[in-house]
């Protein structure tokens, strides 16, 4: 090979011809076609596909590192991919309105403005009336139970405070699509059970997509209809669990047969992944 070749600029994945878009099964809300996501030059995801239905809570559980947050950052637009197509009922990010919990609460709310601010943001951005943002913040105080002052700021709030105003905001816009990357593990077990609940709720009420990041396999299981488990990296999908439970799921769900089977099954898989 001459030189000139070896220098020759590289257009990463020029070469290689896209396949033709194809489309997920009826129920999909979520496609995800030929991802591909390299960090420092490491594959982290290479041709990875995905179908996350609609109307369903989807719950990604998987080795340490493999790529979990990644995942729904690059869904949600966040962390850039090199290659792919995600669409969303065949429609771009652009067009789809999303919302996004992080982990970290004290640096997802804007610490200068109250937390009623925080939470109307989104609807302010999209222009709405005072009247119209007004009828939103009193839905959502009636759907999570508020009883602090909203008109505090952040940080003169405990931490379950800040991520139900964090989740409120989220949800501020009725969005089709709502991430959530660990919500709960920066809080205590008491807030955790009662912010999974409301969460609960407003997913039975209102049917959002939700794509959750958990490390508590339990919790996976438990608020998913379907637990995506990950492999090792390069990533791929280990398996795509349904876990179809009523609902609500209460403290009688956790003894139930088939949660203790879909909880041991995905164990499994996470154990035979780990070990791979
Ligand atoms: N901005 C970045 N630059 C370089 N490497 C990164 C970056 N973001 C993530 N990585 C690497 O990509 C891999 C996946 O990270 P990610 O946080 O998505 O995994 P995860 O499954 O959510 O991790 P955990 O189980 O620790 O929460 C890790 O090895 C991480 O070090």
């Amino acid at each position: 090979m001459n030189a000139a070749v070896l220098k020759a600029p590289v257009a990463p994945y020029a070469d290689v011809p896209r396949p033709a878009f194809r489309p997920g099964p009826a129920g999909t809300h979520i496609t995800i076609r030929g991802l591909t996501k390299h960090f420092a030059g490491w594959p982290l995801y290479g041709n990875f596909d995905l179908d996350i239905p609609k109307h369903k809570i989807t719950s990604v559980f998987g080795p340490n590192g493999c790529g979990k947050s990644t995942l729904i950052n690059m869904i949600a637009g966040l962390v850039p991919v090199d290659r792919g197509e995600i669409l969303f009922d065949g429609k771009t990010l652009k067009e789809t309105r999303i919302g996004y919990v992080f982990q970290n609460y004290r640096e997802a709310l804007f610490p200068w403005m109250r937390t009623i601010d925080n939470i109307a943001y989104p609807l302010k951005l999209e222009g709405r009336s005072k009247a119209e943002v007004d009828r939103r913040m009193e839905e959502l105080v009636a759907s999570f139970d508020v009883k602090f002052d909203l008109k505090r700021h952040p940080y003169e709030l405990s931490g379950g405070q800040q991520q139900t105003a964090s989740i409120m905001r989220a949800l501020a816009n009725h969005p089709e699509v709502l991430f959530l990357d660990e919500p709960f593990s920066a809080l205590d077990f008491e807030m955790t059970l009662f912010i999974r609940e409301k969460l609960q709720e407003v997913f039975m009420q209102t049917g959002t997509t939700m794509l959750l990041v958990s490390h508590d396999l339990e919790e996976a299981v438990y608020l998913a209809d379907e637990v995506l488990l990950l492999t090792r990296r390069p990533t791929q999908v280990a398996e795509l669990l349904r876990y179809e439970d009523p609902r609500p799921r209460t403290v009688e769900t956790l003894t139930q047969p088939s949660f203790i089977a879909t909880k041991k099954q995905s164990l499994e898989i996470f154990q035979r992944e780990v070990r791979r």
